[in-house]
């Protein structure tokens, strides 16, 4: 490509990305980070750098983090077996206490890059301001350890953050009534905050292209979901594994106002950008039936 021709493809770019700058000014968008693209450490600067671009333009990013890998991992170091039903993880005493220091340690990394970019980040754990307040999460009516669902978001201290230009970094731990600590699915955490604080917009990166219709078949990948298509989706059995959860937080947040739901491949470089600021349609969203025809689905 001619140098000329190259120079007005990247201001082309700019200005296609001006009307969704203005759209998500200061508005709040929710990131769930976890998958692949928290294990890899081109990936993971992308991110963050993406995330510091979304505030550095005007919005109110949060991001809400899990690490599944790296609990996984520390607890096969440690001689421990992970056990997990419908997506959620079998938490014994133990594996509590990995869990909340790896998903302490993977916290306060994502604050450190944040901030080596020059943006305001503050980390905490759904048990600080009593962020995230919580009951035992049954599955099926059966008991799988100290897993929380979560029954209130305390938004004061998040909110706070945002006030003062923080970016709010938050990890899925939370606590009961007597105080006893939770592990929480990043995607509960995720789905609870972008709907307690009203988000624009909440994206889920994970490490998968989006929802297959059926997962062997690559070609089955959805790019618009609606709210009945998700549910017949749910109940035909083609979900399984961790992105169960993630659909029913999807399908949850649009129900109680997210506008706007999207899984997103982590995997692939500045796709963060990419669904924000250009009319790229990539990954899966799920709306509202109402929303199918809007013309800016698989946009923004
Ligand atoms: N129908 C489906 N479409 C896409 N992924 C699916 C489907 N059914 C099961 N999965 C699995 O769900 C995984 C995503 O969940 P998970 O690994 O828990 O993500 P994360 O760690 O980002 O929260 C995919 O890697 C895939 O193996
Ligand atoms: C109860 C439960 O399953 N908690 C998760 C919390 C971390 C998480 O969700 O991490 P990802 O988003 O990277 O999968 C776990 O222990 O793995």
């Amino acid at each position: 490509m001619e140098y000329m021709d190259q120079i007005l493809l990247k201001a082309q770019t700019l200005i296609e990305a001006l009307p969704y700058i203005q759209k998500f000014n200061n508005k709040k968008v929710v990131v769930k980070y976890g998958g692949s693209a928290m294990i890899d450490e081109n990936l993971q600067s992308n991110v963050i750098k993406d995330v510091a671009l979304l505030k550095l333009v005007g919005m109110k990013p949060i991001i809400v983090h899990g690490g599944g890998k790296e609990i996984t991992s520390w607890l096969k170091k440690l001689g421990h077996e992970s056990k997990f039903v419908e997506g959620l993880r079998v938490t014994d005493d133990m594996t509590m206490e990995i869990a909340e220091m790896v998903l302490g340690k993977v916290n306060k990394n994502l604050v450190q890059m944040v901030e080596k970019l020059g943006v305001k980040a503050v980390g905490i754990s759904g048990k600080d301001g009593a962020t995230l307040k919580v009951e035992k999460k049954l599955v099926n009516g059966r008991d799988i350890g100290l897993v929380g669902n979560i029954k209130e978001v305390n938004i004061d201290l998040i909110n706070t953050l945002i006030d003062n230009d923080f970016v709010p970094i938050i990890s899925p731990i939370g606590l009961d009534d007597n105080f006893v600590s939770y592990n929480i699915n990043a995607d509960d955490a995720a789905c609870a905050v972008a709907t307690a604080i009203g988000a624009e917009k909440l994206v889920f990166l994970t490490d998968i292209e989006g929802v297959y219709a059926d997962p062997n078949e690559k070609k089955s990948l959805i790019s618009v979901l609606t709210l009945d298509k998700a549910d017949e989706l749910l109940a035909s059995g083609f979900v399984g594994g961790g992105m169960l959860p993630k659909l029913k937080n999807c399908v949850d947040a649009v129900r109680n106002g997210v506008s706007r739901v999207h899984i997103l491949d982590g995997r692939m470089p500045h796709c963060l950008l990419l669904e924000f600021f250009t009319n790229k349609g990539i990954g899966t969203a799920i709306i509202h039936q109402e929303n199918l025809f809007d013309n800016e689905i698989g946009t923004c």
